[in-house]
């Protein structure tokens, strides 16, 4: 499969969603994220019809619990035949194994949330007080993942060479915090141009605003599109 544009569907309407949708070709391959906003409002009759209509699926719930709690969620995610699911990497080992065992006999990759790209390098020492820096910190939480089961990892592009260094070349490395130049960054911190991600081999990069706030959302993405794809 192509790289994808994932285009991050934070909306707090499912008909503003569907609108938003409507201006792609009904025959372009499009990768879509259902993250929390939609998931909690609209569920998995959502993440279904989206599905039925040709979309696929990134489902972004960023699971984090207990490795049983988290397991049995994975078991019914199998069953939704959605292509990407996330579960955050501080869950810690047990929890990625039992999320991956969860997942098991379905096509859907498991991708672990390093660190989130709206936290920096002060962000991580003084609130979350973690003594590394920002780069070691998701390359330990990649190689956790790795080591654990997990397809890939969601880390800002920046890191992505380091992660594959340490892990493998066909882990996953799927990049949100994307940003054009003329772009708001918002309460991103670690952020990249989708020029930036695909020199540094970013797997996917994933876009919310840029498209879905952009005055024509099917231009924006075309935009990125040509630009991640040079
Ligand atoms: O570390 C992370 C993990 C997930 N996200 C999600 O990606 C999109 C980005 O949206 P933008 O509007 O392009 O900022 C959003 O749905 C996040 O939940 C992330 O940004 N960083």
């Amino acid at each position: 499969m192509k790289k994808p544009v994932i285009v991050a569907l934070d909306f707090a309407d499912d008909f503003e969603c569907i609108e938003f949708l409507s201006q792609f070709p009904k025959n372009d391959e499009l990768f879509v994220k259902i993250g929390l906003e939609m998931f909690c409002q609209f569920g998995y009759p959502f993440v279904r019809s989206l599905r039925n209509r040709g979309y696929n699926i990134f489902l972004d719930l960023k699971l984090h619990d207990i490795p049983n709690t988290v397991r049995r969620t994975c078991e019914m995610i199998s069953k939704w035949d959605v292509q990407m699911l996330t579960v955050h990497a501080s869950g810690g080992a047990e929890m990625i194994a039992a999320a991956k065992s969860g997942l098991d006999g379905s096509g859907t990759k498991l991708l672990a949330v390093t660190q989130l790209t709206s936290l920096g390098q002060v962000e991580l020492a003084n609130e979350l007080q973690v003594p590394l820096k920002s780069q070691d910190y998701v390359t330990h939480l990649a190689k956790l993942a790795f080591n654990n089961g997990a397809d890939g990892v969601i880390s800002s592009a920046l890191e992505v060479p380091l992660i594959k260094e340490a892990t493998s070349k066909d882990f996953l490395c799927i990049t949100p915090g994307i940003r054009p130049k003329s772009a708001q960054v918002g309460d991103q911190k670690r952020v990249a141009t989708p020029a930036k991600a695909r020199v540094l081999g970013s797997d996917g990069i994933v876009v919310g605003r840029p498209i879905t706030q952009a005055s024509n959302g099917f231009i924006a993405y075309q935009n990125i599109s040509k630009e991640w794809n040079k």
